[in-house]
């Protein structure tokens, strides 16, 4: 009855059962097994100490001690294995510098976000579910354990995460969870920014992104969001399009293109330096493509291995069906699709004209690359020497 997942995972909790020690099945792992949607990593809480648990398993990393979370290597897959607990005091609206360990389940399930994400489940399938998480993933409904505004003020990230569940699942926030959210919104700005583009990135990524950025700006966290607090109207854009971004550079491509960033506003996200990079080739080429036919040979060259990603973005922007797969057969069929692929290199352009490098050279490489990917002339070394010596001549003309 339980999934393959779950299964290979069973040993670890029976391992753990046999040492004298609780063990449940919790998080987000629980919850997308009972909304039958595929389960990421899983996450497994137990009353052992992380000490006891890594004494018990001949493979194990101490990834966050602290919190006692132990990881759990068995037969290669890893499982994040964590104390039961209450976190301790909370400083600044962030996680907990500190936490208690218990060693009840209900105390470990009541520090949690939200009722479908406080779901544990047992070795044998059986749910344990006291604050209505199953009730809730039926309702379709995001509701904090217990008061909301404790929960945001325990950690404000939670917030952003209610939203990134509503892109994700589709799901509405009950009146108290989105009424705590308009109250306590300005603590988000208490939360490291990466931590913030984690979630916003799953929001952007998100099959029901327009509701959940319809409810970012309707409880005012917007304006928490770095660079974003200015552009509501411009956001209020973004969920036009119902295509799903299909990677990470399309989501981010997409926004910075409806809200007009730049690579600076890009960089107060934080966000890695080859996806800025990555998203400014994208902004670029979005500038003068904006239907099918803007594709033009030039521009198939320039763009290659981006063209799926721009593709996308373009089709979700202008309302347009996306046209990958005959954009990639173009782009395949080609000439050639680098300018090392041509069959002549600047080594045997010196010799050809005996002349000294200099800048006629990378001219001259440019005028060739030109001509071979316009079928002036088969990318043949032969041909393109010959080629290379007539064109010199007419240069020379002028
Ligand atoms: N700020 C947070 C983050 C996490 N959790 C708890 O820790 C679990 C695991 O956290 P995480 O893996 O970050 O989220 P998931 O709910 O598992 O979502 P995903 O499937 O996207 O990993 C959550 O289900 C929730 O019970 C929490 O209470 N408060
Ligand atoms: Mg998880």
């Amino acid at each position: 009855m339980m999934n393959e997942q779950f299964q290979q995972a069973l040993s670890v909790i029976e391992t753990l059962k046999r040492h004298g020690h609780e063990a449940y099945f919790v998080g987000g792992a629980v919850r997308d097994y009972i909304l039958q949607r595929p389960i990421g990593d899983i996450d497994i809480a137990t009353s052992a100490h992380p000490q006891e648990v890594m004494a018990i398993f001949p493979k194990t990393v101490p990834v966050g001690i602290a919190h006692g979370t132990v990881m759990v290597i068995e037969r290669g897959i890893s499982y994040e294995v964590t104390t039961f607990r209450k976190e301790g005091r909370y400083e600044d609206y962030r996680r907990p510098k500190d936490v208690t360990f218990v060693r009840s389940l209900y105390e470990d399930l009541q520090r949690r976000d939200f009722t479908m994400n406080a779901i544990a489940m047992n070795e044998h399938g059986e749910m344990i579910d006291p604050f209505g998480g199953i009730e809730a993933l039926k309702r379709r409904i995001i509701e904090t354990v217990g008061d909301a505004a404790e929960r945001f003020n325990e950690d404000a990230l939670r917030m952003m995460r209610a939203l990134r569940f509503v892109s994700q699942l589709g799901f509405s926030l009950s009146t108290g969870t989105k009424q705590a959210i308009m109250q306590y919104g300005h603590l988000l700005q208490h939360i490291a920014v990466e931590r913030i583009a984690v979630e916003f990135e799953k929001l952007l990524l998100g099959p029901f992104m327009s509701k959940a950025i319809e409810l970012l700006m309707e409880t005012n966290l917007f304006l928490y969001l770095p660079e974003l607090a200015t552009k509501k109207g411009e956001l209020a854009q973004l969920g036009a399009s119902s295509l799903v971004p299909a990677h990470r550079i399309e989501a981010w491509a997409r926004l910075a293109f409806v809200v007009h960033f730049d690579n600076q506003q890009l960089k107060k996200w934080k966000l890695p330096n080859h996806l800025i990079r990555d998203v400014s080739i994208c902004l670029k080429a979005l500038e003068h493509i904006r239907s099918l036919a803007d594709w033009t040979i030039d521009a198939l060259y320039e763009y290659g291995p981006y063209i799926p990603h721009i593709e996308r973005t373009r089709a979700a922007l202008y309302g347009d069906e996306p046209h990958v797969s005959l954009l990639m057969k173009q782009w395949e069929a080609l000439p050639i699709r680098d300018r090392k692929e041509l069959a002549i290199n600047g080594h045997d352009l010196l010799a050809l004209f005996e002349r000294k490098s200099g800048p006629w050279l990378a001219e001259m490489i440019e005028n060739i690359e030109r001509a071979v990917l316009h079928r002036q002339v088969e990318n043949e070394k032969e041909k393109l020497k010959e080629w290379a010596v007539c064109n010199q001549r007419r240069e020379n003309n002028y």
